[in-house]
């Protein structure tokens, strides 16, 4: 299953419809860069093909296209190394030819990076930089005075309905569907301005139907609210991907709340092809999500809701019957999704390695499940005391490892006796009081497919994509790493 969203991205400007004004201005910017040697912000709502935008203009050019995230700590650095490189190919092919095209995304989000001096490292970087810089933003007016300043500005409008249709009809040609008109104007209208939304409609449209009809496109708000469960059973058992789409808009739950469900309860039912399928779109909705968080521009949440109910009910390809006890998700679903986990995660896994002699990522995913499950809600209490002591593990870390609420005095007990445990064994020299850890040893980590990715995968999310489609594909398999971690223990 092709997101066709990526399927049918723009490689060539001509390909990138609407905003015809906009898109001539960016040429005439990069051809005549050299005389200028200006940043450009090109702006605009979510899904109107900014990115998009960009790399065609590479493409076209015959550029090379570096994409960065503002948000990255390492931009600076990544830029100066790529710049530098950049500039001697430059030379070296005395031409243009060997230029490199910086994406920079996100740029609006500069003042959310923990270091404050982002902003002003980036208005530097725009006024040195070497090589031409796009910075694409949601929203033009977030961003500095100075940065505004330091660079051109290029805005793209939502595109029309008038535009939006010929690329549905487009898509349809190339994927062979049949429609009527009507229904092709009613998904542009639906979807007004945003044509990446656009096209997932279609696609999960498509998915349902052999002709598309006016009467498939449901525009009006629904108000009954359904219930998690019978969501779980849309997507994962009954229905195809538009109505599950829409049973995701009437629960009554976040995005980020239903991907953990659905993460959780899919293995139970798709296996193989399909459920990696699964994960790659769950995947998808976690990196969106990453950018709401990122941006706080909560029109991504869209792009989520997509993968998560109208992805994971297209991926099933063999029928699925009978009843299946789903349960809520897991504390170990919501592991490393915000910066506040990831860091408890992370403690947590530096502290068994450590004691352990295995690598975090095996730690992460082979040891944390297994405790996970030995001492789930603090049960049996020894067993818990005993692990907290050996990992120096504070409430927050044995609220994560046990879900059990870090407030609670169960767990506050819990650390306490591990604090008196851990300095009656001080006096008496012995260390090692963790019966468990002899576990570690019984771990066999080539199983589970640990490639000692752990650097790779503790960066934030997407941050610094340079290859897509190289990152998703660790991403998934990561993704299958945990659950083959999970089969094994549970
Ligand atoms: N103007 C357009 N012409 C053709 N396709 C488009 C256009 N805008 C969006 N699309 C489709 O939507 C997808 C997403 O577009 P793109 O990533 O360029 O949007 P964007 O404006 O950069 O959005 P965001 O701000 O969310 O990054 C593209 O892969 C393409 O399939």
């Amino acid at each position: 299953m092709v997101d066709w969203t990526e399927k049918y991205r723009p490689t060539t400007l001509s390909e990138v419809r609407g905003n015809d004004s906009a898109r001539d201005d960016l040429k005439q910017w990069a051809e005549t860069w050299d005389d200028h040697r200006e940043a450009v912000i090109v702006h605009g709502s979510p899904g109107v093909g900014k990115t998009s935008a960009a790399h065609a203009l590479a493409n076209d050019m015959g550029w090379d296209a570096i994409e960065l995230n503002a948000s990255d700590t390492r931009t600076k650095d990544v830029i100066e190394r790529v710049a530098g490189e950049a500039a001697k190919s430059g030379t070296l092919g005395g031409g243009t030819g060997g230029r490199k095209l910086v994406v920079m995304d996100e740029a609006d989000n500069i003042h959310g990076n923990a270091d404050r001096g982002g902003a002003r490292a980036v208005t530097r970087l725009v006024k040195e930089a070497t090589q031409p810089m796009v910075l694409i933003a949601n929203d033009y007016y977030d961003m500095s005075n100075a940065l505004r300043n330091a660079c051109r500005e290029i805005e793209f409008r939502d595109v029309g309905k008038r535009s939006i249709v010929p690329v549905l009809r487009d898509v349809c040609r190339r994927e062979g569907i049949t429609y009527e008109d009507a229904a092709l104007s009613a998904l542009a209208q639906k979807n007004a301005g945003d044509l990446r939304s656009a096209i997932n409609d279609l696609q999960a449209l498509a998915e349902e139907h052999e002709v598309l009809t006016e009467d498939d496109i449901v525009t009006g708000e629904r108000d009954t609210t359904e219930g998690i469960f019978d969501f779980l059973d849309d997507v994962i058992k009954e229905k195809g991907a538009e109505e599950s789409l829409y049973a995701a808009y009437d629960v009554d739950e976040t995005p980020d709340d239903l991907l953990n469900w659905v993460e959780d309860n899919v293995p139970k039912d798709y296996s193989g092809a399909e459920l990696a399928d699964a994960y790659g779109f769950l995947v998808n909705a976690d990196k969106w999500l990453g950018r709401v968080r990122a941006t706080q521009d909560y029109s991504y949440w869209r792009y989520a809701t997509d993968n998560v109910a109208a992805g994971v009910a297209a991926a099933r390809r063999e029928p699925k019957g009978g009843w299946t006890r789903y349960g809520p998700p897991s504390y170990w679903s919501k592991l490393g999704r915000t910066k506040g986990t990831r860091n408890t995660r992370d403690y947590v896994a530096r502290k068994i390695a450590e004691q352990s002699g295995c690598s975090m990522a095996t730690a992460r995913r082979e040891v944390m499940p297994f405790l996970a499950a030995m001492t789930h809600h603090c049960k049996p209490r020894e067993l818990t005391v005993a692990m907290a002591a050996a990992y120096d593990l504070e409430e927050e870390h044995v609220a994560f490892v046990t879900g059990s609420g870090k407030d609670t005095n169960k767990v506050q007990d819990i650390v306490a006796d591990a604090e008196a445990s851990k300095a009656e064994a001080a006096v008496e020299h012995s260390g090692g009081a963790f019966a468990g850890q002899a576990s570690v040893e019984d771990v066999d980590a080539s199983e589970s497919g640990d490639t000692g990715e752990d650097e790779g995968d503790d960066t934030d999310e997407d941050v610094f994509v340079d290859d897509e489609e190289a990152d998703t594909k660790s991403d998934d398999a990561e993704d299958d790493d945990m659950q083959s971690g999970l089969d094994e223990f549970f």
